[in-house]
């Protein structure tokens, strides 16, 4: 591979994603993006251009073809039939072509045909209604990465910018789950997995790691709650004894201001919103969902299809461009 190559799959057709694809491409001298192609129907990317008014013309290609092509042309990796969608209106019919626009994108980044992936949003309840098993994307992901039976991977999810990075162990389970789900196993399998990559991709040569704690006040000393003396304690104890620079049970209220956060290079959370609150709130336009422990590097936008506002071409593309440009930087480590 000469110049490397980022994949970006497709999302919702009827979502933002297609759109935000479209719109990088349009930004990609101002903002210096590497060459990426996108999975998708070329026929519904054109339509989708017509309908906006943008000028972006579409051209079909190879893997081998996307860095020629990509000054002059939104390089497409055409799937194997034709994607229709109405601008806000998810269908479940629609789910074959973004399964199978995620599959071909891993399957191109594991035989080396692209440097990385960056995946365009899903909407997880309608893949369900057609059957999908996986609760998101990351999940997903590990289960491709294992197929075929060689390492079982564990995927993390780690939402970044450059003020904070979040990581939520336990991520798309329902909040009464949460408790039983969190284990001291987990969350030093997850710590682990941080440090490690936080070295390795971000070249933080001593990651300092935060953990929050479950309850209130980390627990208020077992009156508010007993899993940070029972689960959290032991694991911070075990990472440390590794060698890992850690930090907690802290309690969740206070570790998201500004001076705290300059103490850490990543808060590892007990649950989905006490991570994902924090960031978008600090950071929706710019943060990007990496998912670490996996062969391959993968990012996303932080956000979602955001059906409220599709096809009204008014979908910021700040952060799948972020998420263009972190794939970029983390696939050329
Ligand atoms: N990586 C992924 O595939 C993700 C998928 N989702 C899925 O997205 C669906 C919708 O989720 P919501 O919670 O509604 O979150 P959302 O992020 O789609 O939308 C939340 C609000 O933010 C706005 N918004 C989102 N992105 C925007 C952008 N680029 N520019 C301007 N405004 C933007 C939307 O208009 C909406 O008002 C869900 O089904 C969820 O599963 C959510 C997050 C990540
Ligand atoms: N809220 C983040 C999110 O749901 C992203 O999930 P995934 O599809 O990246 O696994």
């Amino acid at each position: 591979m000469n110049q490397p190559s980022l994949l970006l799959t497709q999302g919702d057709p009827a979502g933002i994603g297609p759109e935000l694809a479209l719109k990088a491409w349009m930004l990609r001298k101002e903002q210096a993006l590497p060459p990426f192609a996108v999975l998708s129907d070329p026929a519904f990317l054109e339509r989708l251009a017509q309908n906006q008014g943008w000028d972006v013309p579409i051209r079909t290609v190879e893997t081998a073809q996307i860095p020629g092509t990509f000054s002059k042309s939104l390089p497409v990796i055409p799937l194997s039939g034709p994607v229709s969608a109405q601008a806000g209106q998810p269908a479940a019919g629609a789910a074959a072509s973004v399964v199978e626009s995620i599959e071909t994108a891993v399957r191109l980044v594991q035989d080396g045909a692209a440097s990385a992936l960056v995946t365009n949003p899903i909407a997880k309840h309608v893949l369900y209604e057609a059957g999908f098993r996986h609760p998101g994307h990351t999940e997903f992901l590990a289960a491709l990465a294992s197929k075929g039976g060689g390492e079982t991977y564990h995927p993390v999810m780690m939402l970044w910018s450059e003020q904070l990075a979040v990581v939520p162990v336990t991520v798309h389970i329902p909040l009464a789950d949460v408790p039983a789900a969190l284990t001291t196993e987990l969350i030093v399998r997850t710590g682990r997995i941080v440090a490690r990559e936080l070295r390795k991709r971000f070249g933080i040569a001593k990651p300092r790691l935060a953990l929050a704690g479950l309850n209130p006040h980390a627990g208020e000393n077992g009156a508010m709650g007993t899993e940070e003396a029972n689960v959290i304690v032991p694991a911070i104890d075990i990472l440390r004894a590794e060698g890992i620079e850690m930090a907690g049970p802290l309690p969740a209220d206070t570790m998201f201001h500004a001076r705290a956060r300059s103490r850490y290079d990543a808060a590892l959370a007990m649950y989905h919103d006490q991570a994902l609150i924090p960031i978008k709130t600090i950071a929706f336009d710019e943060a990007v969902n990496v998912t670490l422990g996996l062969p391959f590097v993968r990012t996303s936008p932080d956000h979602g299809t955001a059906f409220d506002i599709a096809g009204k071409g008014i979908a910021r593309p700040d952060s799948l461009i972020a998420a263009i440009k972190l794939a970029a930087r983390l696939g050329a480590s």
